[in-house]
C-alpha cells in the first residue's frame, strides 16, 4: 500500500519571555546583492556611513550564523529572510498583496503605474526586486541594505509579535517584507491571531524593545521610536500579553544611540552591558503600568533604570560598562556596537571583536573570551552545552560593524527556551 505524498510543514513559534533564555529559532539575513548597490551619494539616505566590502561582510555574517547553529544544535534554528520570502511568494496572492501594499506604503515612488507588471513578475524576480529595487521593468526603487538588521523589523514578546513601523523611508519596505512572510508563509498560519500591528502615524523599531522577564519590558523612546509608538506598544502588551510593567528609557535622539539596544543589552540573568553616559543618568526612565481603561496608564518615575529594574526583577544587577572605565573608549566602542551583545543563552554572548576594551571588561566579570573561529573549531565534533561557564565570543572582522548595528541588531529571535 502506498502512503500519500506528504508535504513537509515547517511551523514556527513566538516564545520570548526573556532576552537571555537559550535561543531556539532566529530570523537573520545574510547580506547579498542589495548591499552591493549602496553608492557614496545614496549612503546617508540609506542609513550607511560607509561603503562595505560585501564579500567580507557576508563571510562575517556566515560565521555568525554557524555559531548560532552550533549553539542551538538543531536543524532549522537559523531562518534566512530570503528563504521565508521565497516560500511566501510561491503564492500569487502573496505577490499581489506585496505589490498592492508597497504602492500604498510609498506613493511617492510612483510604483502604481507598474503595479500589474510587478505583480506579474516571477516569484524570483519579485524577490530580487523586493531586496534590491531592481527588476526588468523601467522603474527605480532603492535597495534595502539594512535588511541585515532583522531585529528592527519586529519584536517578539512572550507569544506575540509586534510588527515594526520604521521611522525612515529607507527601512519601510523591510517591515512590509516581514508582513508578507507572516501573512502568507504557511509556517506562520497558526500564529496570525498573535501578530500585533500598530496604527498609522506612530513609529516603532524592534531594536527599541528588550524583554526583561514575562512581566517586564523595556522600550526606548529614541530617534526611531516615537512617543506614540511607545504608548501603542505598551497598551498592546498590557491588553494582550502577560506584560505588566514597561520601562520607557528616554534616549538622546541621535544616530549613535538610535535604538535602546545600541546602549543597553542583557548578557546574563544578573548582568547587562551598558553605555554609562546614558545609562548612568538619572531621571530618564518612566515606568508605565496599565490604568483602569486601555486609554490610561499608571505612571511612576523611578530614579534610574538600574534601580527600576532591580525592583521589578527582585534581584541585584551588575551594569558592565561598554568600553571599560575610560570615557573615550566607552564612546568609541559604543559607536561600533560594543554595548550590542546578543545572548545565545544566559552568560553566553557574542559581540564584535574590535571592541576590545569591552571584551576586557567582560573578562574582568568572569567571562572566558574566545574567538568565534576557535569556538567553532573546538566544538567541531561535539555539541556545545551552555551552562558550565560564562563565555564572550568575539565575531571577527570589521565590515558588518560599519553598517552601525551589532549582533543583537542582526537577529530577530522568534523563540527562546526558558530554563526549567
Ligand atoms: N537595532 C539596531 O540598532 N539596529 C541597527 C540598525 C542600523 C541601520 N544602519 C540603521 O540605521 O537603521
Amino acid at each position: 500500500m502506498s502512503t500519500p505524498a506528504s508535504v513537509p510543514t515547517v511551523s514556527f513559534r513566538f516564545a520570548v519571555v526573556s532576552e537571555i533564555d537559550p535561543l531556539q529559532q532566529v530570523i537573520v539575513h545574510t547580506p547579498g546583492a542589495e548591499l552591493e548597490l549602496v553608492t557614496p551619494e545614496q549612503r546617508l539616505t540609506l542609513l550607511f556611513d560607509d561603503i562595505l566590502f560585501v564579500e567580507e561582510a557576508q563571510a562575517e555574517h556566515r560565521q555568525m550564523c554557524a555559531l548560532f547553529e552550533k549553539v542551538v544544535g538543531a536543524e532549522g534554528a537559523v531562518l534566512q529572510i530570503t528563504d521565508l520570502l521565497r516560500t511566501a511568494f510561491a503564492s500569487e496572492e502573496a505577490r499581489e498583496a506585496f505589490v498592492e501594499q508597497l504602492c500604498r506604503l510609498q506613493p511617492e515612488a510612483n510604483l502604481q503605474a507598474f503595479a500589474r507588471e510587478l505583480a506579474a513578475l516571477s516569484p524570483d524576480e519579485l524577490l530580487h526586486f523586493a531586496l534590491t529595487g531592481q527588476s526588468p521593468l523601467p522603474l527605480n526603487a532603492f535597495p534595502l541594505p539594512n535588511l541585515l538588521f532583522t531585529r528592527d523589523l519586529a519584536a517578539v514578546v512572550n507569544d506575540h509579535l509586534i510588527v515594526s513601523h520604521p521611522a525612515t523611508a529607507a527601512r519601510a519596505r523591510e517591515s512590509l517584507i516581514l508582513r508578507v512572510i507572516l501573512e502568507h508563509h504557511p509556517g506562520f498560519a497558526g500564529l496570525r491571531e498573535r501578530i500585533i500591528y500598530l496604527p498609522e502615524g506612530v513609529t516603532f523599531e524592534g531594536g527599541d524593545l528588550l524583554v526583561a522577564s514575562p512581566e517586564v519590558v523595556l522600550l526606548g523612546h529614541s530617534e526611531r521610536t516615537s512617543l506614540g509608538g511607545v504608548a501603542h506598544v505598551a497598551r498592546a502588551l498590557f491588553s494582550r500579553t502577560s506584560v505588566r510593567h514597561v520601562l520607557v528609557v528616554d534616549l538622546p535622539k541621535q544616530r549613535a544611540s538610535m535604538h535602546l539596544d545600541t546602549v543597553f543589552t542583557f548578557v546574563s540573568a544578573d548582568e547587562c552591558v551598558v553605555f554609562p553616559p546614558i545609562l548612568h543618568q538619572e531621571g530618564n526612565v518612566l515606568h508605565l503600568m496599565a490604568g483602569d481603561t486601555p486609554e490610561q496608564f499608571v505612571t511612576e518615575m523611578p530614579p534610574d533604570l538600574k534601580t527600576a529594574l532591580e525592583r521589578l526583577l527582585d534581584r541585584p544587577l551588575t551594569f558592565i560598562p561598554c568600553g571599560g572605565d575610560n570615557p573615550v573608549h566607552q564612546k568609541r566602542e559604543q559607536w561600533t556596537d560594543g554595548a550590542n551583545f546578543f545572548a545565545l543563552a544566559p552568560g553566553v554572548v557574542v559581540g564584535y571583536e574590535r571592541n576590545h576594551y569591552t571584551f576586557e571588561e567582560m573578562r574582568r566579570h568572569g567571562y572566558r573570551v574566545v574567538t568565534a573561529e576557535s569556538f567553532l573549531s573546538y566544538y567541531a565534533e561535539s555539541p556545545f552545552v551552555p551552562g558550565t561557564e560564562k563565555l564572550a565570543i568575539k565575531l571577527e572582522g570589521n565590515e558588518l560593524s560599519r553598517g552601525r548595528g551589532g549582533p543583537r541588531c542582526m537577529t530577530l529571535p522568534l523563540a527562546r527556551q526558558p530554563l526549567g
